[in-house]
């Protein structure tokens, strides 16, 4: 569960959340709205990326400012540039990294870089250069990185954006099926469809908050 407590974040002087409060338990939630109105910043917090200038933020009642690497442990997080979190030059070295650095190897964790790899159409890709897979592929190659982890909370920041028809389906059929909380932060609005709760961000407050039609509705309205 998710739970922020009057959250205010200021950057570089400007106020760029303001006041953000209230508890987030549906498993499928979309966050929307216009360029600059706070949605990655929101995304951010959710993981102790960025921490609060005022307020709390708190993931399953640990505080993100105290609890940052338990937090992390908990929150998986897809970056809308899949270069932000690469950092090994193979497919397979690259989306096993992450459970070689919590100790886990052996038959299990190949058995789980193989199910991720799977999952996103990456069979064959192991000894691939990331750096010369497209952008879509990179991005994939960054999604199963994430999910190797089985994080509880899942939160994408614009993940489709470099992706083609296909891998857009299979990133959101994935985000479908899985047990896990997600928190998609999107400019792609069908994406929203069968969402359980959807977020409308102006000027870093929340303008709007209940069912997909009716905040996409009142989305195209505060935009028009
Ligand atoms: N370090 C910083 N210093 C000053 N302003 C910042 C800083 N970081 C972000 N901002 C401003 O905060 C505002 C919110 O940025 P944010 O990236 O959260 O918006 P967004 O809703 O995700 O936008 P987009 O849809 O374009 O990705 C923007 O106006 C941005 O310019």
């Amino acid at each position: 569960m998710i739970s922020l407590d009057e959250v205010s974040v200021r950057r570089g002087g400007t106020l760029v959340l303001d006041g953000i409060h209230g508890e987030l338990t549906e498993r499928r939630i979309g966050i929307v709205g216009a360029n600059g109105s706070g949605k990655s910043t929101f995304a951010r917090l959710l993981n102790g990326l960025i921490l609060p200038t005022s307020g709390s933020v708190r993931i399953d009642g640990l505080d993100t400012k105290t609890a940052t690497k338990d937090v992390r442990r908990r929150v998986g997080f897809l970056f809308q540039n899949p270069d932000n979190q690469i950092v090994y030059p193979t497919v397979g070295e690259d989306v096993g990294f992450g459970l070689k650095a919590r100790k886990a190897t052996g038959e299990a964790a190949s058995a789980r870089v193989a199910a991720a790899l799977e999952r996103f159409g990456l069979t064959g890709f192991e000894d691939r250069l990331v750096h010369e897979l497209s952008g879509g592929e990179r991005q994939m190659v960054a999604f199963a990185g994430v999910m190797v982890l089985e994080p509880r909370l899942l939160v994408l920041d614009e993940p489709t954006t470099l992706l083609d028809l296909r891998n857009t389906r299979r990133v959101m059929e994935t985000l479908a099926a899985i047990d896990q909380s997600v928190i998609l932060v999107t400019h792609d609005l069908d994406c929203l469809a069968g969402f359980d709760r959807v977020l409308v961000f102006s000027e870093g407050r929340i303008a709007h908050d209940g069912p997909p039609a009716e905040a996409i509705a009142a989305y195209r309205a505060l935009a028009s």
